[in-house]
C-alpha cells in the first residue's frame, strides 16, 4: 500500500484501501477479526484499524486494538461493522453511526457462497460456509454466521442475525431484526414477523407473529422467561 491508502495490482490497476472498525470487541466482535482479515487478503479494499467498545478499558483485543468507545466514529474517517450479535444493539448502532454521516462495510468470506441473482445488503457480513442461494435477498446489516443458509429465493430484512447453522428455506421471509438461534430451520414459503426471536433448535413450519418467541419441533410461541435473550 502506498501513503495515499492505495494498492497497486500488476499491470497498473490501483484500489483504494479503506480503514475500518468494528463496532463491539465481545465474541462476536472478535469473530469479525479473522473476516476482516480474509477480505482484506483478497480484495484489498479494507484494512482493520481497530475496535470501537464503550465497555472496554484494555488498549487492545486478541491483539487489536481498542481506539475508544462508539462516540469515536464521528472522529474516524472510516467505514464501520457492527460487531453485536442482537438484532435491537445491531439497529441502534447501525442508527448511530448514519447519525455520524459514517458507512457501513459489507464484509464477504471468500469461502462463502454467493449465488446468482442475489443481493447483500450494506454492513451485512458473511462468514466462511454461509449460503446465500440464487435469488436469495440479504438485507442491511445483516449477520450471517458460519454454516448458515438463506435459500433461494428468500428475503432476510435488516439487522437480522443468523447464529451459526441456522437454515432459512426457499421463499421464506425473514422480517427486519429477527434473531434466528442457533441450528434453526426456517422451512420454505414461511413468514417470521419482524423482531421475533426463533431459539436454538427450533424447525419453524408455519408463520411466526412478529415480536413472538418460539422454541421447539414443530415451532411453538412462548415467553421469554429471563426477560432478555442471550446472544
Ligand atoms: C455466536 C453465537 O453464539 S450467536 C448466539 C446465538 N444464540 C442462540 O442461538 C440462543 C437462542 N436463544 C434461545 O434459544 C433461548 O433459550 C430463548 C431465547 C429461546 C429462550 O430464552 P429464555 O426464555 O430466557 O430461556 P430460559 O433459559 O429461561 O429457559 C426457559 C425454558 O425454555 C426452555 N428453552 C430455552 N431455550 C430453548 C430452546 N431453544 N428450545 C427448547 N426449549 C428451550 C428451557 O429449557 C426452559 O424450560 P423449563 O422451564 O422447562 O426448564
Amino acid at each position: 500500500m502506498d501513503s495515499a491508502g492505495q494498492r497497486a495490482f500488476p499491470g497498473g490497476r490501483t484500489t483504494r484501501v479503506r480503514p475500518l472498525v468494528i463496532l463491539g470487541s465481545g465474541g462476536l466482535g472478535r469473530q469479525i477479526i479473522g473476516l476482516a482479515q480474509d477480505v482484506e487478503q483478497q480484495a484489498s479494499t479494507y484494512k482493520l484499524l481497530g475496535f470501537l467498545d464503550d465497555g472496554v478499558d484494555e488498549p487492545d483485543v486478541w491483539g487489536v486494538p481498542v481506539l475508544g468507545g462508539d462516540h469515536q466514529l464521528a472522529e474516524l474517517d472510516a467505514r464501520y461493522v457492527i460487531g453485536v450479535g442482537l438484532p435491537t444493539a445491531r439497529r441502534r448502532l447501525a442508527d448511530l453511526a448514519a447519525s455520524y454521516g459514517r458507512e457501513p462495510a459489507t464484509l464477504v468470506h471468500s469461502a462463502a457462497w454467493i449465488g446468482l441473482h442475489t443481493s447483500v445488503g450494506a454492513g451485512s457480513l458473511i462468514f466462511e460456509t454461509a449460503h446465500v442461494v440464487a435469488g436469495a435477498q440479504v438485507g442491511r446489516h445483516v449477520m450471517m454466521e458460519v454454516n448458515t443458509f438463506a435459500g433461494h429465493d428468500s428475503r432476510i430484512g435488516d439487522h437480522v442475525l443468523l447464529a451459526g447453522g441456522a437454515s432459512v428455506g426457499a421463499r421464506a421471509v425473514i422480517g427486519d431484526d429477527v434473531m434466528l438461534g442457533i441450528g434453526c430451520i426456517v422451512l420454505g414459503d414461511v413468514v417470521v414477523g419482524d423482531r421475533a426471536v426463533v431459539g436454538a433448535g427450533a424447525v419453524v413450519t408455519k408463520d411466526v407473529p412478529a415480536d413472538s418467541v418460539v422454541v421447539g419441533i414443530p415451532a411453538k410461541e412462548t415467553r421469554l422467561r429471563r426477560g432478555r435473550i442471550t446472544a
